[in-house]
C-alpha cells in the first residue's frame, strides 16, 4: 500500500482509488442506493441538510428533530444493505484493524451542497478511526483541531482521494465548504460521494 501523507493528524492517501476501482465502486453503489434511497437529512435543530444520505451496513447515521443517533434500519423501515466488500478491503487494508466497521455512511453531495464545521463522535469508541473516501468533483475539504477555535487548513480532496481520521486527530473538527460541480466526470450527473466507515459499538457482538 502506498505511503500516507499526513495532514493536521489524518492519513491521507491521494488518487488511491484508480478511474477503473472508482467506477467499480459506483456501480456498488448504484446497488446500494437501489435498496435504502438517498433522503434528505433534517438537523435535530429542523434545518434540512444540503447533501443527500443513506447508509450501508448494520448501523446507518441519521439525523431528524429527534436527533443525530445510529440506527438499524433506513427511515422508510428497510434494512440497511450490506458495505460492499472492496469498501471492507479498504478499510481492513489501510486501517490494519480486524474489527470491521458497522457502518458506511454515504453523503451525496449535488451542486451546491456542502456540510458545515462539525466532528464524528455518536460512535461511542474514538480509539477506532473513521476512514473516509472521495468520489466525483473535487471538494473543499475544512480540517481544524479537536477546539472549535484551532485554526483550520483546506485541501480539495479529489475523486479517488482517501483519508484517515485517527488517533489524536479522531475528533478534529472538519467539513465540506464548498465543491466544484461537474468538475469531475465520474457521475454522469455531475455530484461527489464521500463514505465514511465507522465502528460504533464496541463489541461486533453488540447490538
Ligand atoms: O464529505 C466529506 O468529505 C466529509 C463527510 C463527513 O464529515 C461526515 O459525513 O461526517
Ligand atoms: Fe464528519
Amino acid at each position: 500500500m502506498a505511503e500516507p501523507m499526513e495532514i493536521r493528524g489524518f492519513r491521507y492517501w491521494p488518487g488511491l482509488l484508480d478511474a477503473a476501482a472508482q467506477a467499480a465502486l459506483v456501480a456498488e453503489l448504484r446497488a446500494v442506493v437501489a435498496a435504502a434511497p438517498l433522503y434528505a437529512p433534517v438537523t435535530p435543530g429542523g434545518r434540512p441538510m444540503s447533501v443527500r444520505m443513506t447508509s450501508a451496513g448494520r448501523l446507518g447515521w441519521v439525523t431528524d428533530r429527534r436527533g443525530y443517533r445510529y440506527e438499524a434500519a433506513h427511515p422508510s423501515g428497510v434494512a440497511w444493505p450490506p458495505i460492499p466488500a472492496s469498501v471492507l478491503a479498504l478499510w481492513h487494508g489501510l486501517t490494519g484493524l480486524d474489527r470491521a466497521p458497522d457502518c458506511c455512511l454515504v453523503n451525496f453531495y449535488g451542486e451546491g451542497a456542502k456540510m458545515g464545521l462539525h466532528q464524528d463522535r455518536d460512535e461511542g469508541d474514538f480509539t477506532f478511526p473513521v476512514l473516509s473516501i472521495s468520489l466525483g468533483d473535487e471538494a473543499l475539504f475544512r480540517v481544524g483541531g479537536t477546539d472549535r477555535r484551532d485554526p483550520t487548513e483546506s485541501l480539495w480532496l479529489r475523486s479517488g482521494d482517501v483519508l484517515l481520521m485517527g488517533g489524536a486527530a479522531r475528533l478534529a473538527w472538519h467539513g465540506i465548504d464548498r465543491l466544484r460541480f461537474r468538475s469531475s466526470r465520474l457521475l454522469p450527473g455531475g455530484g461527489r460521494i464521500n463514505l465514511t466507515l465507522r465502528v460504533v459499538a464496541t463489541s461486533p457482538s453488540s447490538s
